[in-house]
């Protein structure tokens, strides 16, 4: 199992935030992680990439608990888009990328071919190749989103947590992130708010609902109307793709507001 979540809580003064979370993604899966807002999707990614420490429990990379290993180490395990990531810093893209492989380089060595050759890469596959000297700062929303990725997957790691990555993106990056996170083979977990998306990019989905998993399988498994109606208060017809056969969540808007408006 490349990543164990295994018995994860998280406590902030009296409140559990998550609770006896146990979760795997195996080697080489897209595990989406869906729930309501508040439902404990970002405090227990923030376990994942040290940024929390859990109160019981333990983050297992390759069976290795990640709280036992100096940084520099399990930064070259897990990579890390986080909602937090955005810099005051303005670095050119091309420097933000190359923050990357950091955890790879001996003391303060410089880039060195093959370095360069991963970055030249990421920036092409996430489309921002045009911008690499460009300040970060003076970056749209979508642009920056995308070198932030670029700089996660230079990172080589194991494991990729991308905490709400289709953030700021337009359509067409929202799908060519996740169709390369498939075809690219990476382990990673994922929170996403579309559940289409989720449904159509994930081998697995894993549910929260008030820091407690509700049940984790596949899309087909996972994506019921009966949990729409129960997690997420939600009345919604799920029909299988025509093409894919995944689900999809069709919404009717029209007669969800007219129940709760008084014309
Ligand atoms: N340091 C903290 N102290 C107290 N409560 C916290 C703290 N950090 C997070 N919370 C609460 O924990 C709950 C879970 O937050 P979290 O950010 O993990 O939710 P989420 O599922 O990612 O939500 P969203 O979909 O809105 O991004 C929320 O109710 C939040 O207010």
């Amino acid at each position: 199992m490349a990543l164990l979540l295994d018995g994860l809580s998280v406590s902030a003064g009296t409140a559990d935030l998550v609770t006896d979370l146990f979760l795997t993604v195996a080697a080489g899966q897209v595990v989406g992680l869906v729930g309501p807002n508040g439902s404990g999707k970002t405090t227990t990614l923030r376990c994942v990439y040290r940024a929390l420490r859990p109160s019981a429990g333990a983050v297992r990379v390759d069976g290795r608990d990640l709280a036992a290993l100096p940084m520099r180490e399990s930064a070259r395990l897990v990579g890390a888009l986080t909602q937090e990531g955005h810099t005051d810093l303005d670095f050119t893209v091309e420097e933000t990328v190359a923050l990357g492989r950091v955890p790879h380089l001996r003391g303060n060595r410089a880039l060195g071919a093959h370095d360069r050759e991963l970055c030249r890469r990421a920036m092409e596959s996430m489309e921002v190749a045009h911008l690499a000297g460009r300040g970060v700062l003076s970056l749209s929303g979508g642009e920056r989103q995308r070198v932030l990725v670029a700089r996660a997957l230079v990172q080589e790691p194991r494991v990729l947590i991308l905490d709400e990555p289709t953030n700021h993106l337009d359509l067409h990056h929202q799908i060519r992130l996740l169709s390369m996170l498939r075809a690219a083979g990476h382990t990673a977990l994922v929170t996403l708010h579309d559940l289409n998306l989720a449904a159509s990019a994930c081998d697995r989905l894993a549910v929260l609902s008030g820091g407690r998993l509700v049940t984790a399988g596949t899309p087909g498994e996972v994506l019921t109307e009966a949990l729409l109606r129960d997690v997420f208060g939600v009345e919604a017809t799920v029909v299988p793709h025509p093409l894919t056969g995944v689900p999809q969540v069709l919404y009717d808007l029209g007669s969800a507001h007219l129940e709760g408006t008084t014309a």
